[in-house]
């Protein structure tokens, strides 16, 4: 049966773009210059928000360790966009919450223990611990804190999952007062139907809950996906131009970020005007040929 396209076209599409997702496993470092060059460039295409970079510890993500002064060389006064960043620890939420540039901290929860120590050096009772702590954090300054549950569609390491599993974790995260979920699918193990499930029964359960689909595909698999998450209500979508990057904490099988270009066409083909600036979309796209070069 067929989908009404009216079931795609509610609600604003969110578009949050990943350059901190895209550059933070490449192991030459990239010129912090470069960096603000390209993110400067993308500041002007009006995604919602940047994922820019993150505050975490320099031998855990080498690529990230000049976040602090990437902020210095960022033009955000004829931008739209947001800014988000990564945290891991208090500490780095600290850190983040000085700069008053810096709208919303991420932080990575995971469903599977084995990638939530790999990732974090933390259990999962630890790490909703450190969500916590965060997130009143951010609440005293008046930020979002947006948290990741990243092998949220299966993963690679035999730990359980189910999607109760996952409403679960939305519960504990809802009762910590947290506002945006997004869910992860780390390595690419989602499906359309898994995807429209997850997104489905948690939108009903909690509407007041942003939800967004971070997901990690094969470009000929992904508008199946896309689809099955709009069709849930989902209206948050993180992607990476031209689909570089990944974390590099996760196995060996990564599969990319989802192309931004991808995604929007996608957007466009189900009725949703992007409202982006294509002139300056298609600049960042070759900017990211020799940034990613
Ligand atoms: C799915 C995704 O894509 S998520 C994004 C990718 N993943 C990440 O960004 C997660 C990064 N992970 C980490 O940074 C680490 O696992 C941590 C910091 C959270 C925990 O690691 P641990 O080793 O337990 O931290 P611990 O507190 O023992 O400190 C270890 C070192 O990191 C440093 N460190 C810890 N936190 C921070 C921080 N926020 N900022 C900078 N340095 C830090 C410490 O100073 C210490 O340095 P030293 O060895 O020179 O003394």
């Amino acid at each position: 049966m067929s989908t009404s396209p009216q079931v795609y076209l509610q609600g604003m599409i969110k578009l949050i773009e990943c350059p901190r997702d895209a550059m933070q496993g490449l192991p030459q470092f990239i010129d912090t210059a470069i960096k603000a060059a390209y993110i400067n460039q993308l500041l002007q295409v009006g995604f919602d928000t940047i994922d820019f970079g993150s505050f975490v510890s320099p031998k855990a993500i080498p690529q990230m360790r000049d976040t602090a002064e990437l902020l210095d060389l960022l033009d955000l006064f004829d931008s739209k966009s947001k800014l988000l960043a990564i945290v891991a620890n208090s500490r780095g939420a600290e850190d983040a919450l000085q700069f008053q540039e810096i709208d919303y901290l991420g932080f990575p929860l995971s469903v599977s223990e084995t990638f939530q120590q790999r990732n974090t050096n933390k259990s999962i009772k630890e790490a909703l611990h450190a969500v916590e702590e965060i997130q009143n954090l951010a609440e005293i300054k008046g930020k979002t804190l947006v948290t990741y549950l990243s092998m949220g569609f299966g993963n690679p390491y035999g730990d359980p999952y189910s999607p109760e599993m996952i409403a679960d974790f939305v519960r504990q995260l809802y009762e910590l007062g947290i506002k945006i979920i997004s869910f992860a699918d780390t390595v690419g193990t989602a499906n359309p139907e898994l995807i429209e499930k997850l997104f489905e029964m948690n939108i009903q359960a909690y509407p007041s809950i942003e939800f967004g689909a971070h997901l990690h595909s094969r470009s000929e698999d992904l508008e199946p996906k896309v689809k099955a998450a709009m069709k849930a209500g989902c209206r948050r979508f993180d992607g990476a131009l031209k689909g570089y990057g990944g974390c590099p904490m996760a196995k060996d099988d990564l599969v990319g970020n989802v192309a931004t270009e991808s995604l929007i066409k996608i957007m466009e083909k189900c009725g949703h005007e992007t409202k982006l600036n294509m002139m300056e979309f298609n600049e960042a796209m070759k900017m990211a040929n020799v940034v990613f070069a």
